[in-house]
């Protein structure tokens, strides 16, 4: 299984009156591990059925439910494994809290775990510092405030380091200070690294919060997507019982009347919104306020999504930026990466901070630059890159001007010139043999382009050029239908992103079953996998510092 996927739900039913009706109905999902995910849909769709599976309290008649690729089990052990795991903080906090002090509260789970009583301590007093829990720690906790009792139920369940953090409607009667403070500690929460799942029925929250929206309908996912794809549905909403987000509401209106270009990045909250807005008069598209214009000082932003390989990157992302900042030596260049994954294992594996895009922001702000040249290495210009121009545009007030650089693969040109730099780099290859490069692929409208490419390889000429995706389509399976077509005497296998990490070495040119390369030597073939990531040839390169060159115009 995809290691990225921390949860699985695979056709689950669930009924709760001998199946007679089903709050589960076939439900399949997959969750990415790091993301935050906003559970929304009609009351009675099945959101809190399926998180009390999620931490095994409710075992579903059938279908597998796997967390970190293992299929979850019931005995006892599992169980305790997994709810170490996976915690789950109810909707009402009574139906949580069950010991008389908050102490001891919060020290329940940990202990159940075997976690020495010396250690356990400390870890409890650590999360009642972290959740500002001490001025209400000696209260028995039925005394508490509803917040507090939130509070304290967060706690439970963070002491347990856990991997997942369900939260069914966690400001579910909370007054406004308190939904803040929720959604305080939220956010912290995936700064850790830990997966947050939350139900919601606040769609302008879920819209600017989630990184991904699960809609629920009779027991089974309607449809999932970015906020941008599951707002801008109003079929899908329709169906659900929600609204569209406020902001995204008056963005369209604002669009239609032609006040606003509807090519700007959509705003995820009122506070973008406002700056488009405040910005109307001087720049419609993306230009900045009305600052003094003397003493400008430009930088230029080189955001890549990242990898945890070095190797590959000595040769890929910092070779794009060595030939960056040699067009511009008077420029300085920053780095961010977009990866938080990535960027966590560096920091954890290597002690290595890379910055993400809105530290770079503030790093360039505090170092007094005014303009600023984004030049994305993205692929496409896909999620990746709309999520960094929105974190880029949060700083919009803070700069003179924020410009982006278009990815790799934007116009019909680029498609072209990126044809032409495979080709110089692969002028070796044989008429009998075939090249495959892989992809990575995605969910939004844009992945459209790997197909479009693979057609375009065909009609230069290069009838023996392939690209699939591993995420995506064309598929693994329809390369080897067109493969099977061809019938070459080998197959020389190549990643299409831009380093060589760990997609290229594993899902490409890795051992196991499943990867490209066992498979297209079980088809049969010779293969032979090249890991070289785009980034090293210089004909991609070249692209790229030209896509950033053409940002250089005042
Ligand atoms: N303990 C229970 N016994 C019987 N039926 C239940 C029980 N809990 C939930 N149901 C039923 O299962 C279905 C799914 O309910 P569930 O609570 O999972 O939905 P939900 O999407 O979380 O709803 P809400 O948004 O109202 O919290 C509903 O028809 C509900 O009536």
């Amino acid at each position: 299984m995809n290691p990225d996927i921390i949860l699985k739900a695979d056709e689950l039913y669930f009924s709760y009156d001998d199946n007679n009706s089903h709050s589960l109905n076939g439900l399949s999902l997959e969750i990415r591990r790091g993301q935050k995910v906003a559970f929304m849909g009609a009351n009675g769709s099945g959101k809190s059925t399926f998180f009390l599976c999620c931490t095994g309290i409710l075992k579903p008649q059938s279908g597998k439910l796997y967390f970190n690729g293992e299929e979850v089990g019931y005995k006892k052990k599992d169980l305790l494994k997994l709810r170490s795991k996976v915690g789950i903080v109810f909707q009402d906090p009574d139906n949580q809290l069950f010991s008389a002090s908050v102490f001891q509260e919060i020290s329940f789970g940990i202990l159940n775990l075997g976690v020495p009583e010396e250690q356990a301590k400390k870890e409890v007093e650590d999360v009642i510092e972290y959740l500002e829990i001490t001025p209400f720690r000696h209260k028995p906790t039925h005394a508490l405030s509803g917040g507090q009792k939130k509070q304290v139920s967060i706690a439970d369940i963070l002491v347990m380091h856990p991997d997942i953090i369900i939260l069914d409607e966690p400001a579910a009667a909370l007054d406004p200070r308190h939904t803040t403070m929720v959604n305080h500690i939220v956010e912290q929460l995936t700064e850790q690294g830990i997966t947050v799942l939350m139900a919601t029925h606040d769609v302008n929250y879920a819209y600017e919060w989630a990184d991904e929206v699960m809609l629920f309908h009779e027991g089974k996912v309607l449809m999932q997507g970015t906020p941008a794809q599951v707002f801008g549905n109003r079929g899908a909403l329709k169906k659900t019982n929600l609204e569209t987000p406020a902001v995204l509401e008056l963005f369209e209106s604002l669009c239609k009347k032609g006040i606003l270009k509807a090519s700007l990045p959509l705003p995820r909250n009122l506070k973008t919104l406002e700056t488009y807005i405040s910005d109307i008069n001087l720049n419609p598209h993306y230009g900045g306020n009305n600052i003094v214009t003397e003493n400008r000082k430009k930088a230029i932003l080189a955001v890549s999504f990242g990898t945890s390989h070095h190797d590959t990157c000595k040769v890929t992302i910092d070779a794009i930026e060595k030939e960056m900042q040699a067009a511009f030596p008077d420029y300085p260049l920053y780095r961010a990466w977009t990866s938080k994954m990535i960027i966590r294992k560096l920091k954890d594996r290597d002690q290595i901070h890379v910055n993400t895009v809105k530290e770079a922001m503030e790093q360039m702000r505090r170092d007094g630059i005014t303009d600023v040249l984004i030049q994305p290495t993205h692929v496409i210009n896909g999620i990746e890159n709309d999520l960094m121009k929105e974190d880029a545009l949060s700083y919009r007030e803070d700069f003179h001007s924020i410009s982006f650089g278009d990815p790799l693969l934007t116009s019909e040109q680029d498609s072209l010139d990126v044809i032409q730099a495979i080709a110089d780099e692969f002028s070796s290859l044989k008429k009998d043999q075939v090249l495959v490069l892989m992809g990575h692929g995605t969910t939004h409208f844009s992945n459209s382009i790997y197909a479009a490419l693979d057609y375009t390889f065909k009609d230069k000429g290069y009838s023996n050029i392939f690209l699939g995706t591993v995420e995506a389509y064309p598929s693994m399976e329809t390369l080897l239908k067109m493969i099977r077509s061809y019938q070459p005497s080998k197959v020389i296998l190549a990643p299409f992103m831009i380093v060589a990490g760990d997609h290229a070495k594993n899902d490409m040119a890795g051992d196991d079953p499943e990867s490209w390369y066992s498979q297209f030597k079980s088809a049969g073939y010779e293969v032979e996998p090249v890991l070289k990531g785009l980034g090293e040839y210089s004909g991609i390169r070249k692209i790229l510092v030209e896509h950033l060159s053409r940002l250089d115009v005042q």
